[in-house]
């Protein structure tokens, strides 16, 4: 098969550990920078040009789609499906995905543990979003944060207040959510290929850090999940209609509680806590699914 990895720089972990996992399989492997694609549209004749080079024998895609290029990026991915390529990321789940109040109403409505949450209208009125939530301390969030940015954990009610006035006053979107005190800093990344959990690990910030992100500073263990663990994961998976994903969760009193769903996991802090192969699983995953005649 002729596999491009969506990827706007192969020297990253997981571009480049697709290429390699692809090529030991025999796949002709490429890489194709989706900000430098452009899409020509015309009746029933879906093009995609990378280069100067109209792309045609392509029988599957890896989209890996940072959020700065959404919006470009899936413009591409979705091209790709109308020439009927193989995505192992459909673009409308990239999209919804890459929208962190979207997907909490979708996982809500598939009858997931969310932390509770809530999303106002830059309200002038702070006190009651936050009282909604059980008061301080909790967490208010950036929707278009990423890698931990963005999350601020206010201590107290006149904090939270004046950290929400901030945000409001910005016009910057946030939502308030209940802080989940007893997950300890920690929070667990499931990895998910079709519809089979291929890893999880446990994340553990830094000392005195409630935000567990790698790029935080936090580690990473291996973890053997319990029975509702792994149900809510795929669950997640599946409402998000994503058929590789890396599900965040907290470990509470109540049970797991979903944070999001990324559509692009990265492989390697994956790879090195669980010591898979995870980027050869997703080979296998295009193999199973993608239309190709030897
Ligand atoms: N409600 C919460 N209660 C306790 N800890 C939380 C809560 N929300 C987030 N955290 C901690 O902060 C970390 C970062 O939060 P989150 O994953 O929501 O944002 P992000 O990592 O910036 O988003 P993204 O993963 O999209 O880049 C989580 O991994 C978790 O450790
Ligand atoms: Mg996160
Ligand atoms: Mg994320």
């Amino acid at each position: 098969m002729r596999i491009a990895v969506l990827s706007r720089n192969p020297k990253l972990y997981s571009t480049k550990r697709l290429i390699e996992a692809g090529e030991k399989k025999g796949h002709e492997m490429i890489v194709i920078d989706h900000s430098k694609c452009s899409i020509e549209i015309e009746k029933k004749k879906p093009k995609v040009y990378y280069k100067g080079e109209n792309i045609t024998d392509v029988h599957a895609i890896i989209p890996r789609i940072g959020a700065s290029v959404t919006f470009y990026g899936t413009a591409v991915v979705r091209q790709f499906e109308m020439m009927n390529v193989f995505s192992t990321t459909e673009s409308i789940a990239l999209v919804r995905s890459r929208d962190k109040l979207r997907s909490l109403q979708i996982l809500s409505r598939a009858g997931l543990g969310l932390p509770k949450t809530v999303f106002t209208n830059y309200s002038k009125d702070v006190s009651t979003p936050i009282n909604a939530v059980g008061g301080a301390p909790c967490v208010i969030k950036l929707l278009e944060g990423t890698q931990g940015l963005g999350v601020v954990l206010a201590e107290t009610q006149k904090a939270a207040e004046s950290v929400l006035e901030a945000f409001n006053g910005l016009q910057a979107r946030v939502i308030v959510q209940e802080f989940i005190k007893e997950a300890g800093g920690a929070d667990i990344r499931v990895f998910i290929i079709g519809d089979r959990v291929i890893g999880a690990m446990k994340r553990q910030g830094k000392e005195g850090e409630f935000r567990s992100n790698l790029h935080r500073g936090g580690s990473a263990n291996i973890i053997e999940l319990s029975d509702a663990e792994e149900r809510a994961a795929l669950k997640a998976a599946k409402a998000m209609g994503l058929g590789v994903a890396g599900v965040d969760m907290l470990q509470s009193e109540r049970g797991p509680l979903i944070l999001e769903v990324n559509s692009s996991p990265g492989l390697e802090g994956i790879e090195a806590a669980t010591g898979k192969n995870i980027a050869g699983e997703i080979i296998k995953y295009i193999e199973r699914n993608a239309d190709y005649d030897d």
